[in-house]
């Protein structure tokens, strides 16, 4: 199953040099951030907030339905995730970016790979470096961790298969709250498998540090993107920096709740539920105080299965405003056409042009 991804990213290497955040009282040029770099850089901001859903809640269908509809995403609580295994996790991740940079980069990202420590892939869509710094996981870490963690690996794996475990029920279990509230049903979706549970789903784990920064306000420490995912689980530290961004509102800041989630609609949700849930537009900003850890369960469908709007959810009178595609092939255009991904593929006549 993780070759399958990997196999996509060898075959679209990003040319990122690899470097580790200057120790400086001011912003180099090349960390520093205006409009021109990103449109949206300084777009207003605004005290709006994400629906916090208790997923225990008797209404939770429609509690999350329209949180994908209006927002595209939203914040859980009562999730079922055990909170020592979201510790866990934590740790691990702090554990990871406190290493040695010379430690780290032992199991650095091959330019052609997917797994390993490095700056975020979309870096190479931007003129200016970001303030943070990542680990991909895709598959078993086993070899990453024996790199990094020569003799005690074996417990940070468990904390990865573990995490994964829970994430993909949990991701499955999402997936038909939001389509249930669109009356989607289990026998639509076959790809979901014989019992429904999307076993056979692959994910990736990203985890992310922004380190503490001597001029915020100037940096970005992931720039704005959409997720080329079904759907994303976010754990963050007791730290701000998530912005999810609405055309008719700006800017919203999403707060860290202890032990809760964050969920959002990635671009393959956008396209099976014909554009009715918005895959959201998100970034993360850093800060003077404190340094903040993010770890990111990015899950999508098994490379082969094709998605395409749900017949459900498309007007008879009108064609789906998508073609079917896998994601792999999603995966492709969206490392060369980056945010514009979604916008060239609903020009494309037909699936034929990916192949
Ligand atoms: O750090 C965050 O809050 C956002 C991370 C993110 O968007 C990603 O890893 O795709
Ligand atoms: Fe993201």
């Amino acid at each position: 199953m993780s070759s399958t991804l990997s196999d996509v990213f060898r075959s679209h290497p990003i040319h990122i040099p690899l470097s580790s955040l200057p120790d400086l009282k001011s912003l180099p040029d090349s960390y520093t951030w205006s409009p021109k770099d990103d449109l949206l850089f300084s777009a207003s901001a605004s005290d709006e907030s994400l629906p916090l859903i208790d997923l225990s809640d008797p209404h939770a269908t429609t509690l999350v339905g329209n949180a994908c509809t209006t927002w595209g995403a939203f914040q859980i609580t009562n999730h079922g995730v055990p909170s020592r295994l979201l510790d866990d996790i934590e740790l691990l991740t702090g554990d990871l970016f406190r290493l040695s940079v010379h430690q780290k980069l032992k199991a650095a990202r091959l330019e052609n790979g997917v797994s390993g420590y490095g700056v975020a892939r979309i870096a190479s869509f931007f003129n200016k470096k970001m303030w943070s710094e990542g680990f991909t996981v895709v598959g078993s870490p086993l070899h990453d961790f024996r790199k990094l963690w020569p003799s005690h690996h074996l417990e940070y794996c468990e904390i990865i298969e573990a995490y994964k475990e829970h994430m993909q029920k949990l991701a499955a279990k999402l997936m038909w709250l939001a389509l249930g509230s669109l009356g989607v049903e289990e026998n639509d979706i076959k790809w979901a498998g014989p019992n429904s549970d999307f076993q056979g789903t692959q994910a990736a784990i990203q985890l992310n540090h922004y380190p503490i920064c001597p001029e915020p306000e100037r940096s970005m420490g992931l720039a704005a993107h959409t997720d080329s995912t079904l759907l994303t689980i976010l754990y963050q530290n007791n730290t701000a920096g998530l912005q999810v961004f609405r055309d008719d509102v700006g800017w919203v800041t999403v707060p860290p709740i202890p032990g809760s989630l964050v969920v959002n609609v990635g671009d393959l949700l956008h396209i099976l539920t014909n554009g009715i849930f918005p895959s959201v537009l998100h970034r993360a900003r850093v800060n003077h105080v404190r340094s903040r850890f993010s770890m990111a369960y990015l899950w999508g469908p098994s490379s082969d299965v094709m998605i395409s709007p749900l017949p459900k959810l498309v007007d008879p009178l009108q064609s789906p405003l998508y073609p079917s595609l896998t994601w792999k092939q999603y995966l492709a255009t969206k490392a060369t056409h980056f945010n514009h991904s979604l916008s060239i593929i609903r020009n494309y006549l037909s699936s034929d042009q990916f192949s």
